[in-house]
């Protein structure tokens, strides 16, 4: 954990529990796990667009506790990153217990990646029992990725995540294929779940949980602001205008844009054809 990034005050929204925001009877919106892009830089964006709760990319537990190095590089945070969910990726309770109990004070919640590759089960009971054992060891929430692990680009059973649901207590988030604000109160309405996580969405259009159909400018703006102050490395930042820029762009500028190698380079690119 880096020491600049980390206040050594806690903030008091570190001791709150997240669940209170599923009491609240709003949707909570959720920005997913991902390897490479949901760090700091990229949780600072999407909270600045509505987004309710994030979580860092998947961490090997066994890694973070045995190396001061992977700590330093695999998780960094600040005062207004939270509320945080740490994830971690783990085969051994014990270290996952003593991941957990190292990033505790900068965190609110811990989550375990069971997602990858097993997700809904053929056989929905299965996943239904699993949930529900998951449930009874204590568990606050769960999230279901509503696809079977051969299945890649097929439609998400929503169906799949309702059923679960219905046959939970605490709880649970839905996750797949949602693009759009609109999409994600559809989906909840549809499964009957307390909130939304969203992955490749929110890479394609950090602002989405504000309502916006597209990236919009002052989000682009937004992340170069972020991702300059923060440090971000060049490749993190380059590739996450890529995929922002995606919708707005044509074929003949992503070519152009995709080939730059600098910061420099994007910088006067973007200021030559956004004016930012
Ligand atoms: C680039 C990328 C990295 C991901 N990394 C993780 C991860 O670290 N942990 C995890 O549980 N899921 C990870 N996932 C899976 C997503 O969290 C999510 O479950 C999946 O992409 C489906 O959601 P979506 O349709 O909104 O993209 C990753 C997905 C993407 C696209």
């Amino acid at each position: 954990m880096k020491k600049d990034c980390i206040q050594t005050t806690i903030c008091q929204e570190r001791k709150k529990d997240p669940i209170e925001m599923f009491h609240s009877g709003h949707l909570v919106k959720v920005c997913a796990p991902m390897v490479r892009y949901s760090k700091l830089a990229f949780r600072t964006l999407v909270r600045k667009y509505s987004c309710d709760l994030c979580y860092t990319p998947m961490i090997v537990a066994a890694d973070f506790v045995r190396s001061i190095k992977a700590r330093d590089s695999e998780f960094t945070t600040n005062q207004g990153d939270c509320p945080l969910i740490v994830q971690f990726a783990a085969n051994d309770a014990r270290l996952l217990s003593d991941a957990a109990r190292i990033v505790c004070p900068y965190a609110n919640g811990i989550d375990i990646n069971c997602g990858c590759p097993q997700r809904i089960h053929d056989d929905l009971t299965r996943t239904v029992d699993l949930c529900r054992k998951a449930e009874a060891t204590g568990v606050s929430w769960v999230t279901v990725h509503g696809r079977t692990a051969e299945e890649r680009h097929q439609p998400v059973h929503y169906e799949a995540i309702k059923i679960i649901k219905e046959n939970m207590s605490i709880p649970v988030i839905a996750n797949g294929d949602i693009r759009s604000l609109k999409e994600a109160q559809n989906v909840c309405h549809i499964t009957g779940t307390d909130g939304v996580m969203v992955a490749r969405g929110l890479l394609a259009n950090p602002a989405m949980f504000a309502g916006y159909e597209e990236t919009p400018l002052k989000c682009i703006w937004d992340w170069v602001d972020i991702a300059l102050e923060l440090g971000t490395p060049y490749m993190c930042f380059h590739q996450h205008l890529m995929y922002m820029m995606e919708k707005i762009t044509s074929r003949q500028e992503k070519r152009v844009f995709n080939a730059l190698s600098s910061t420099s380079a994007v910088l006067d690119y973007l200021t030559d054809h956004y004016g930012i």
